[in-house]
């Protein structure tokens, strides 16, 4: 038997709720097989991150060798990078083992407000991972610091912000609305000629710790089943929503979502 391979390049989590945890479990729900390349140990909870460790450019380049040399993988995910030198790495790493099919979630804050990206690591993020990218999902923060305007508000705004994204090379933009101030869960999909909204109803939890690095795990998982980018998309949103509405209340804090739930509900229906 062969599964498809999808690879993490991300931050470890403690907590279980995202970073490396987060896709793994994804990538494992949707019949994928894992592998992950760890940037950096977070010590983290649901309470929040209570300390980061950023890895060796050696460790992280011996990680990425030892996976894509031997095992190779039909898509990957980028999520926590933390410094300019490891986005640089990462990306010089991606074009040697010709890596296609990636989606780069541009992880900068975690949701207690603790940095997980370097201020000035946004520059190398943006000259050099955003145009190899085949899918970006930033969330209205990120696609603000991105693109150098005021985080949009609107769905007007999204779409502004969703086109000059797309100017930095990426084929396909997923500018994420899970922190508009009301209203539904709408996701904007770009693709350089059309717009497409995702909307979901927003689901009344505070346990939505790890929505980002799951919704982008799963993008990846799909790419490398082969599904085309806008399915890929689709498909995650699903399981991302199933995810939430299952959530979890574990720990004091915000809980995880749950990466069982869309399987559970497949299984149901
Ligand atoms: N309360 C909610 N109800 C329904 N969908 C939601 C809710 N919150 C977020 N989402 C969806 O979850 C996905 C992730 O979006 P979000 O904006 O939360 O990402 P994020 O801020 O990058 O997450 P993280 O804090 O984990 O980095 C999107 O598809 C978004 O629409
Ligand atoms: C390791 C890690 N990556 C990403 C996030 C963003 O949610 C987080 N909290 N922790």
């Amino acid at each position: 038997m062969t599964l498809a391979k999808a690879l993490t390049i991300a931050g470890s989590d403690s907590g279980g709720g995202a970073g490396i945890q987060a896709d793994l479990k994804t990538f494992q729900e949707l019949d994928t097989f894992g592998t992950s390349v760890i940037t950096a140990l977070t010590a983290q909870n649901t309470l929040g991150v209570h300390g980061v460790f950023p890895q060796t450019l050696e460790a992280v380049e011996a990680q990425l060798d030892a996976v894509l040399s031997d095992i190779g993988t039909d898509a990957a995910k980028t999520g926590m990078l933390f410094s300019a030198e490891i986005i640089t790495l990462v990306a010089r790493k991606l074009r040697q083992y010709e890596v296609k099919r990636l989606v780069v979630d541009p992880v900068m804050i975690a949701k207690g407000g603790a940095s997980l990206l370097q201020e000035e690591a946004v520059q190398a993020l943006i000259k050099e991972l955003l145009p190899q990218a085949m899918v970006i999902t930033p969330n209205l923060p990120e696609a603000a610091k991105i693109v150098g305007c005021e985080e949009p508000q609107t769905l007007a705004e999204m779409k502004e912000a969703a086109v000059k994204l797309h100017q930095l090379g990426p084929a396909y933009i997923v500018l994420k609305g899970g922190h508009l101030p009301s209203g539904p869960a709408i996701d904007l999909v770009y693709d350089g000629h059309e717009l497409h909204e995702l909307e979901t109803e927003r689901i009344a939890t505070k346990h939505t710790h790890g929505t980002g690095c799951t919704f982008a795990a799963a993008i990846a998982a799909e790419l490398a089943k082969e599904a085309a980018p806008l399915e890929a998309i689709q498909t995650a949103k699903a399981f991302i929503t199933a995810a939430i509405t299952h959530s979890l209340a574990i720990g004091g804090g915000i809980g995880p979502t749950n990466h069982a739930a869309y399987r559970r509900l497949a299984g149901e229906a």
